[in-house]
């Protein structure tokens, strides 16, 4: 069941240029995730392609000089501007890709029990603390007084105490030891099987693919694919897209061949589908427009050449 729907979401950013001019960046575009209680989603793709600004855009936490257009829903409704004031940390939780986002005058124990919302603050804080290794010390300690791993697992615990029905993870895990980015996997395996919805960015395919249900490919702002993860095996023959495709022969573990090329810059997008500069498949009608996303063998892909 789909808890939270983005359709054709596009970001842009005012920027002034030389001479007071205005200027338009657009940084998302035409972006679609739907995100499915019982379920998670990952998200991938190269930096600067539009994963965070996805997150901030649900949590209505975009800076002021961003304009949105698009539709988001929420349990069947609008998710209007006001809607997501409310629903933050409460219903919608985010645990930010940046530590700084911590409230560096409060100590770390309290910052987690006051994002309770039902249930014993106390005994529920001291159950995130114990599932993610953190000392009774540490709830005494300010933000400040964290090692950079301790402070991700603050941002967790915040997070899961919150009782939220969907959960958005931007880079959840660097900096954290194996066991403890192991244990963070599973407990949001854990929450999506209670009925959470799931939204996990990460860089790292493999541990998507240990326990999300489908990946989603972000490429210059937008999704090139949304495809199960069963998808991502062998040399890629069962992905749609030839980015994602690319992305999956890069990694080490197979055949490690780079994709010549850069990701283009939101000043200088391509005319047409955006990865037709470095595509191997591109041919003249690809410059003449943007693909639309289009339903292919139990997955999503934006490209008109994809079989
Ligand atoms: N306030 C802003 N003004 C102008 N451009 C911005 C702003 N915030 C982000 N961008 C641009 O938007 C694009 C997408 O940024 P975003 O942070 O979403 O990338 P990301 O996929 O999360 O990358 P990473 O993997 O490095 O975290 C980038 O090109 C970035 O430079
Ligand atoms: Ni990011």
């Amino acid at each position: 069941m789909s808890i939270l729907e983005v359709k054709n979401l596009s970001v842009s950013f005012k920027q002034y240029t030389t001479g007071m001019k205005q200027k338009e960046l657009q940084v998302i575009s035409d972006l679609n995730v739907n995100l499915e209680a019982g379920k998670i989603l990952a998200v991938v793709g190269a930096s600067g392609s539009g994963k965070s600004l996805l997150a901030h855009a649900i949590l209505g936490v975009l800076p002021s000089n961003a304009k949105i257009s698009g539709s988001m829903t929420y349990a069947g409704e609008e998710l209007t501007y006001s809607r997501k004031i409310a629903l933050r940390g409460k219903e919608i939780a985010l645990v930010p890709q940046s530590v700084n986002y911590l409230d560096p005058l409060m100590k770390v124990g309290k910052q987690v029990r006051t994002s309770v919302r039902s249930g014993d603050p106390a005994r529920k804080q001291k159950e995130a603390f114990e599932r993610y290794h953190l000392t009774q010390k540490v709830e005494e300690l300010y933000p400040f007084q964290l090692s950079g791993g301790m402070a991700r697992r603050t941002l967790l615990s915040t997070a899961v105490v919150s009782g939220a029905k969907v959960i958005i993870a931007d880079e959840p895990t660097p900096g954290l030891d194996p066991a403890v980015m192991k244990e963070a996997l599973r407990h949001f395996r854990e929450l999506a099987d209670s009925g959470c919805a799931v939204m996990l960015i990460t860089h790292d395919i493999d541990s998507a693919l240990s326990i999300a249900d489908e990946i989603a490919v972000f490429y210059a702002g937008t999704t090139v694919e949304i495809a199960p993860v069963a998808d991502f095996t062998g040399k890629g023959e069962a992905l749609r897209h030839p980015y994602s495709k690319a992305l999956w022969q890069a990694l080490p573990q197979n055949e490690f061949i780079p994709l010549p090329g850069t990701q283009p810059h939101a000043s200088s997008l391509p005319p047409g589908c955006l990865f037709e500069p470095r595509c191997p498949w591109a041919t003249a009608a690809c410059r003449k427009g943007r693909p639309d996303m289009r339903e292919l063998r139990e997955g999503t892909v934006r490209c008109i050449h994809a079989t």
